[in-house]
């Protein structure tokens, strides 16, 4: 039998006294996509940026790749992993958020080779051969000598793309990648994501607000309410006949608004 490639167990996230996450659990196989959906502030968000080692946690246990993610701390309640293995495990998790955070003075070859370079001692030439190949898959080759600031929204974002995936990591967390684009430049970054689903074997989770894209893009669908799965499935169960009445209301109020599931 295959092992998971993440492993959350009764995971809990408090900010204060606002518990964000409650005893959460749910593993996650290699190669997996991964759609989390639900409410705003339902703890998607936080999710990811855990998996990142951006936050500490509260208590639980998750292992990526067959290692603890977090060690808990003498005596502490807080659990952040120490620096050396932070910076060894990094290496297996790529992120893309919501807002590009590209290098604003760096070109956007430089943007895609600054981390190869820095964090795993590749050689310039070798760092730049990779970038290109990713820029040609992402469809911005021809901008590689740009700055951040010549790139529409959607272009940033498929550079931020490349840049993640310049260290080649198993595991690819997007975080509503779309949200802070104009609608017209949605589609260009979703088809990039469309394609990295369909031609890679890397895990992929996805944050987002776009069902219609969930249900294309997802092996399973999570729906999150207040820190907790409801309910979860194939897209098609999850968003032509979920079974709890929250997720039903989730999914009436997305239609209702317009917006295709
Ligand atoms: N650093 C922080 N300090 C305090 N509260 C926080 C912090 N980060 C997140 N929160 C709170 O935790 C809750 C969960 O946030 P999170 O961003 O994970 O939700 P989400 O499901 O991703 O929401 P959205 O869909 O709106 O992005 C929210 O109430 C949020 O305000």
């Amino acid at each position: 039998m295959t092992t998971p490639i993440i492993r959350i167990n009764q995971l809990d996230k408090s900010f204060g006294t606002l518990k964000v996450l409650d005893g959460l659990s749910f593993d996650v196989m290699p190669g997996e996509k991964l759609a989390l959906i639900g409410p705003s502030g339902s703890g998607k968000t936080t999710i990811l940026r855990i998996l990142m080692t951006l936050e500490t946690i509260s208590g639980g246990h998750i292992e990526v790749c067959g290692e603890q993610l977090y060690h808990m701390q003498k005596g502490g309640t807080e659990v952040p992993a120490n620096e050396a293995h932070l910076h060894h495990m990094r290496r297996h998790i790529g992120m893309v958020f919501q807002h590009f955070n590209l290098f604003p003075h760096k070109s956007v070859l430089d943007n895609v080779t600054l981390a190869p370079m820095l964090t795993k001692g590749e050689p310039k030439a070798k760092a730049e051969a990779r970038a290109m190949e990713l820029l040609d898959m992402v469809g911005l080759a021809d901008k590689a000598k740009s700055m951040p600031s010549q790139l529409s929204g959607g272009q940033k974002q498929r550079v931020a793309i490349a840049r993640a995936l310049a260290l080649q990591p198993r595991i690819m967390l997007f975080d509503e990648v779309t949200s802070a684009l104009d609608p017209e430049l949605v589609e260009e970054v979703l088809l990039v994501m469309k394609r990295l689903a369909a031609e890679t074997d890397m895990t992929m989770l996805l944050v987002t607000h776009e069902m219609g894209f969930a249900h294309e893009f997802a092996d399973r669908v999570l729906f999150f309410d207040k820190g907790r799965i409801v309910e979860q499935g194939p897209p098609d169960q999850i968003f032509r006949n979920p079974e709890h009445e929250r997720t039903q209301t989730f999914l009436r109020k997305i239609i209702a608004a317009g917006h295709r599931v």
